[in-house]
């Protein structure tokens, strides 16, 4: 009785390896793609690698291959059949009419793990947008193929177009819909991150490759309650919680979406947003999975998203490498590790690097520290007496420093203990030298 109500999806998971891909790499990545179709809620019975010398424009595949994949798909009895890769509108429906299952490749796969994710309003709408914008792109593309093959036939308009553009014109009212709403959404957002930055707290944000142990890392450093899962993209949504620190002050700190490779610009576009808040970071800590045999690869796609959102020691923002899930790592592949990232520590650079593991806590109290350390690093304290001409400095002083104590003086003066980020304590200076005791 139950099978007629939990049908489960019984995929056929196809890696397209190109002649130009570094071959080594195939397998993992193939191995991405089954945990991307388990994300989704998808059996992947059969998971294969399919050399690439030539993409076929109606078809993408070979007929040979497609042919080998129908037979898997009977064999099997499949419904589904995953391509990691790009497809064309027409290239989707030639195989789905060939192969009798529904067909998906990579992008068409990523947004709908996202929006089976997505927990917050802004996050379904985000979804929601790039899931449109998905739509109105293969719209397009449909249509300038249909246009070419009616070449000739002059302003006369054939129905495929009238249903194309009314088609499109729905997409673009829906799509200005939705960025309205995420509008509003943003402007609550944008509140809470202004309250943020005028508490004055330090906020430290994780990024990295989706499953690297963000979530993990975040519920351990925390009161936790976030979801940590053996599951690509198990966070879609960004959490903010007190991190405290080992000198007994605090920070702020945000977990957040994880990332991929060759995620669809559809998706980036659509949470830029919630990636941009690791803008407002003071430390970025990127989590990898240092026993991911794609580590270093992943590290590059990690940072070239951080680079083109303006974040990262590029542009003048400091960054902690957590080497993570060292438990998984022989023993003398860990102490080769170890003494990488001592030497990261040692020269001075906007890069530190710490081995941990977030299951079992090893490393995490060094981490901690060398986060305090990297939030405070330039700091200075000062004692400051305002006067009651220079009154402005007092409200400047509570908006950009840290007051750690106040009293009033005589003669309506006011004795502060502040302290003032590097840039903040040199601007300080400048303007009001007479003020510092
Ligand atoms: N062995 C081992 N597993 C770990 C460690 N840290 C995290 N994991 C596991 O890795 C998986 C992914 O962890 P998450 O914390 O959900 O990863 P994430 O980076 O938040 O992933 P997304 O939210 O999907 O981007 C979970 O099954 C964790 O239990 C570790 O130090 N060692
Ligand atoms: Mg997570």
């Amino acid at each position: 009785m139950l099978d007629y109500d939990v049908k489960i999806q019984r995929a056929l998971v196809a890696h397209p390896r190109f002649s130009d891909a570094r071959s080594g790499d195939a397998d993992y990545d193939l191995e991405e793609a089954v945990g991307l179709a388990e994300a989704l809620g998808v059996a992947a019975v059969e998971a294969r690698i399919v050399p690439i010398r030539e993409v076929k424009v109606s078809n993408f595949f070979g007929s040979g291959q497609i042919e080998d994949m129908a037979a898997a798909i009977q064999a099997l009895a499949l419904d589904m059949v995953i391509v990691n890769g790009e497809l064309t509108p027409i290239q989707q429906r030639n195989l789905e009419k060939a192969l009798h299952v529904k067909v998906i490749d990579r992008t068409g796969l990523i947004l709908e793990i996202f929006g089976l994710r997505a927990a917050t309003k802004e996050g379904r709408l985000q979804v929601e947008l790039a899931r449109l914008n998905y739509e109105r792109s293969r719209l397009v593309r449909t249509w300038t193929h249909l246009e070419r093959q009616r070449g000739g036939q002059g302003f006369l308009a054939g129905p495929g177009e009238t249903q194309i553009e009314s088609d499109r014109r729905q997409l673009n009212d829906k799509i200005e819909r939705i960025k309205t709403q995420l509008e509003d959404v943003r402007r609550t957002r944008d509140l809470q991150r202004a309250k943020r930055k005028r508490s004055q707290e330090r906020i430290v944000a994780l990024v990295g490759y989706t499953n690297a142990g963000k979530s993990t890392l975040f519920n351990r450093l925390t009161t936790g309650g976030v979801l940590a899962k053996d599951m690509l993209f198990a966070t879609l949504d960004t959490t903010h919680r007190v991190l405290p620190l080992p000198s007994g002050q605090s920070a702020i700190i945000s977990d957040t979406v994880g990332f991929i490779s060759d995620l669809p610009t559809q998706l980036i576009t659509s949470f830029r947003a919630t990636l941009e808040e690791t803008l407002e970071a003071d430390v970025l800590l990127h989590v990898r999975d240092i026993s991911d045999p794609l580590s270093a690869r992943r590290r590059e796609e990690v940072m070239d998203v951080l680079n083109q959102i303006g974040a990262g020691p590029d542009h003048g923002q400091p960054i902690i490498e957590v080497w993570n899930k060292a438990d998984l790592l022989p023993a003398d592949e860990r102490e080769t590790v170890e003494s990488l990232a001592e030497r990261a520590r040692t020269e001075a650079s906007l890069l530190d690097a710490f081995v941990v593991s977030c299951l079992s806590g090893a490393g995490v109290d060094d981490l901690l520290d060398g986060v305090e350390e990297a939030l405070t690093r330039g700091d200075e304290v000062m004692d400051v007496t305002v006067t009651p001409q220079a009154f402005s400095a007092h409200a400047w002083l509570h908006q950009n420093g840290h007051v750690l104590e106040e009293a009033p003086g005589e003669g309506g003066k006011i004795k502060m203990t502040v302290r003032l980020s590097e840039s903040d304590a040199g601007k300080f200076r400048s303007k009001h030298q007479t003020l510092i005791d």
